[in-house]
């Protein structure tokens, strides 16, 4: 089984205003409220690919619940610890750019962490388990840590989609995959990334830390996959940018969601590729008929 974790969800309030005067009444043209929060983004791909998951986290007040019927509606499984604070509101804004403006998120008390760890205790070998987005600050920064300890435990194995220094400290336990951006890989060793070829040498220093795979996601400029014996390349489909949130989670859905289905590490990556252009050309996530569609255009060559 695949569970998901979305330790900080949210109602994506997704906001369109053509000419927007900072200081000024503007008016919305068009909105939108989706169920939001990386795991939760990754639940609803693998969904679409028809890829057995729970998703699990903490949800709490009238948010929660709007994201809790959201996900019921579209017959997603879940296990969230329901907490006292309301889950938070992002605002994604767009105006001719995007901008986004996400929330600390709620306070979770003692207990409600503990059963969320308690839940976890059920898993076993097999199982992956995919640790997504921030951490609410009332958690603690070593919240992953705990959660990454009982997959260690259980020996379910995980991937981690964070930065900084949450992922470094992970990778000695081995992740099954992460997916940094080329931006975010940059960041994470403090340098300025020119060409493929550093990319491919950075990537590679993940792998030596203990990570099993390495996807490196450059937006519109193709995809970088990185095992212990191959590096591969790949392009991604051209079309319309409509919206960019959740293209990252889209890919890791794709990609997690195809290698259980299909045991197939390029058939993964080549699906995670189109789950996540399919996203990026859409104005919610991908479907899955957009992400099949997509699939053949994506090239995938040896370096
Ligand atoms: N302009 C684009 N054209 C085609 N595909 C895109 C584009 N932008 C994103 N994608 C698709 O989405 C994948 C992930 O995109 P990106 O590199 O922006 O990840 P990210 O930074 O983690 O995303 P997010 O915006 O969700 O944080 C890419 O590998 C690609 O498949
Ligand atoms: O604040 P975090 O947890 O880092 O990111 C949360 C978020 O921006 O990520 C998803 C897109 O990846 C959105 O659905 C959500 O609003």
């Amino acid at each position: 089984m695949i569970y998901t974790i979305t330790l900080n969800p949210s109602i994506d309030y997704i906001v369109e205003v053509h000419d927007l005067k900072l200081g000024g009444l503007n008016r919305m043209n068009r909105d939108l409220k989706l169920p939001g929060g990386k795991g939760i983004n990754v639940s609803r791909i693998l969904n679409q690919l028809g890829a057995a998951n729970t998703a699990i986290g903490f949800l709490g007040g009238f948010t929660g619940r709007f994201i809790n019927d959201k996900l019921q509606e579209d017959a997603i499984q879940t296990d969230f610890v329901t907490i006292a604070d309301d889950t938070r509101i992002n605002i994604k804004l767009k105006h001719g750019d995007e901008t986004e403006i996400n929330g600390l998120g709620p306070a979770i008390r003692t207990e409600e962490a503990e059963q969320l760890l308690n839940k976890l205790s059920s898993l076993q070998k097999g199982d992956i388990v995919i640790l997504s987005g921030s951490v609410p600050p009332s958690l603690g920064s070593d919240f992953y840590d705990r959660l990454i300890h009982v997959c260690k435990q259980t020996q379910a194995e995980f991937v981690i989609d964070t930065t900084g220094p949450a992922l470094m400290e992970a990778l000695v336990h081995q992740p099954l995959l992460v997916k940094p951006n080329h931006h975010e890989l940059a960041e994470l060793f403090g340098v300025t990334i020119e060409t493929r070829e550093e990319l491919v040498a950075y990537g590679r220093k993940l792998l030596e830390a203990g990570a099993k795979h390495v996807l490196i996601s450059m937006a519109g400029e193709g995809a970088l996959f990185i095992t212990e014996t191959n590096v591969y390349h790949a392009t991604v489909p051209k079309g319309t940018v409509k919206n960019s949130v959740g293209a990252g989670d889209s890919m890791i859905g794709g990609f997690v969601g195809t290698y259980v289905l299909q045991g197939d590490l390029l058939e993964a990556f080549r699906a995670g590729v189109a789950s996540g252009s399919a996203t990026a050309f859409s104005d919610d996530l991908a479907t899955r008929e957009f992400i099949d569609e997509l699939r053949n255009q994506v090239t995938i060559t040896t370096l």
